[in-house]
């Protein structure tokens, strides 16, 4: 699905990652772990198409609209004056375009996502006025409409309640039983032992791949600890 070669993450050609080589398979579950500031956000970043290499290349063998990349918190602007509802329905835009119109049937769909993630009474408040983990939530409703087959997740669950993290586990799990290619940067070293069976770790000068299986409770167990 990806492959790399050499690949080395930055910006206006000042690399911040090792060179990385290696390979995420097809429906593999990978964690991207590392310090503050060793490029995780940056190679993540490069992998969804929204910055060159800096050096070295890697082969995605999916179309750019297959591939759903959530930022950190931090970088979401919260103030753009749209709804909830307008928010998740950015998601379908492959399947409408733009400014296309949304009829009927993915109306229905787009509530029915903010149903699953249990944000349908908000639908027509402004993103600005939810809390952290409620505006999670409608970013994993976005992530559904747009159906990709690889999701680049960038530390999606800090800062969010326990209840919030099994929740939004549970979606991730049900992706990924349906094939879905999963990369996350994570901090939380318990979460990645119990559920992550290939473990991407970027250090200053090297980056290092561990496989492994895990034996623990599947994704959607862990959540609610
Ligand atoms: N837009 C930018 N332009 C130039 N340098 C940047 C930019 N964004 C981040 N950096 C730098 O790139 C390096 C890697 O940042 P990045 O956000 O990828 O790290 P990270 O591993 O995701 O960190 P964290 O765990 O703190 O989120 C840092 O030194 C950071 O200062």
């Amino acid at each position: 699905m990806i492959s790399l070669e050499k690949l080395q993450a930055g910006y206006r050609h000042q690399a911040v990652t090792p060179p990385i080589s290696g390979r995420f398979a097809p429906g593999s579950m990978t964690a991207l772990v590392g310090a503050n500031g060793c490029g995780k956000s940056t190679l993540l970043k490069t992998l969804a198409g929204l910055l060159p290499p800096v050096s070295g290349a890697y082969q995605l063998s999916l179309p750019a609209s297959a591939v759903g990349w959530l930022p950190q918190q931090s970088e979401i602007e919260r103030q753009f004056p749209i709804t909830v509802f307008d928010l998740v329905a950015m998601g379908c835009w492959q399947r409408t375009g733009w400014f296309g119109c949304i009829g009927r049937q993915l109306r229905q769909e787009i509530m029915q996502a903010l149903r699953t993630v249990k944000m349908d009474d908000f639908a027509d408040a402004q993103p600005g006025m939810l809390s952290g983990g409620q505006l999670q939530r409608v970013l994993f409703a976005r992530l559904l409409m747009q159906q990709a087959s690889l999701l680049l997740l960038d530390e999606p669950f800090t800062g969010i309640d326990s209840q919030t993290v099994a929740l939004l586990l549970d979606l991730l799990a049900e992706r990924h039983r349906q094939g879905c290619t999963l990369i996350v940067v994570l901090h939380d070293m318990s979460m990645v032992d119990a559920c992550f069976p290939q473990v991407l770790r970027l250090q200053p000068d090297e980056a290092e791949w561990r496989s492994r299986r895990v034996q623990a409770a599947p994704l959607q167990q862990v959540g609610g600890r």
